[in-house]
């Protein structure tokens, strides 16, 4: 199925970047995030205030993992990558691009991390989801796309090319 995919850190882009990626291509646009708050009936950060993070992530795992799409780009918050039965879903239904930013980057865009309602374990420092994340994001991504130094038209430039080399190289290998 032809979906495109975007993973990262809260805040790199997937769904600024993804929407206009979806404009582009003619394709729907889905944010999960936004489906996960129509079925609870509440915003992300009352959900997590409510059930707490493993709770959510049950939630997040279960409105992901049953996404139906087709010509379709999914933006899902950066906690989906916790979700192992979502995250395979989406590598079968689509191509999946993470977003990377340096952490500099990333902690300079997010003002408050409660109100974002990001999912970080008690104790645990932005660095340290930061690092944990990453290499999460790395094992899921069939394409990286570096922001660093880009501003958002060139970053959505940059994906259009990634994502031409990725599928060349698809049909390279299935000569
Ligand atoms: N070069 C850039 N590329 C993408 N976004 C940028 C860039 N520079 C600044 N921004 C800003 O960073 C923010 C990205 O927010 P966005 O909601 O798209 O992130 P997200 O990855 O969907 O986060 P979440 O995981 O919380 O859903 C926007 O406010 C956007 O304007
Ligand atoms: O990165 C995160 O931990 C999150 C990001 C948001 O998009 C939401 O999915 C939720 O608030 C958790
Ligand atoms: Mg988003």
């Amino acid at each position: 199925m032809d979906n495109i995919i975007f993973i990262g850190m809260p805040a790199v882009g997937k769904s600024s970047v993804g929407i206009v990626v979806a404009k582009r291509l003619g394709y729907r646009f889905v944010d999960t995030d936004l489906l996960i708050q129509e079925q609870e009936g509440k915003l992300l950060k009352e959900i997590i205030a409510e059930v707490g993070n493993e709770g959510f992530l049950k939630i997040e795992n279960q409105v992901n993992r049953d996404v139906k799409a087709t010509r379709s780009v999914i933006s899902p918050g950066g906690s989906v990558v916790y979700c192992e039965e979502a995250m395979e879903h989406f590598k079968e239904i689509g191509t999946v691009v993470y977003l990377k930013a340096s952490f500099g980057n990333i902690r300079r865009r997010i003002r408050s991390l409660k109100k974002r309602g990001v999912v970080l374990k008690d104790g645990q420092t932005f660095r340290n989801l930061y690092e944990e994340r990453t290499a999460l994001f790395e094992k899921y991504a069939d394409i990286i796309v570096d922001e660093d130094g880009f501003r958002m038209e060139e970053t959505v430039e940059n994906v259009f090319r990634a994502l031409d080399d990725y599928r060349k190289r698809e049909i390279e290998g299935e000569k």
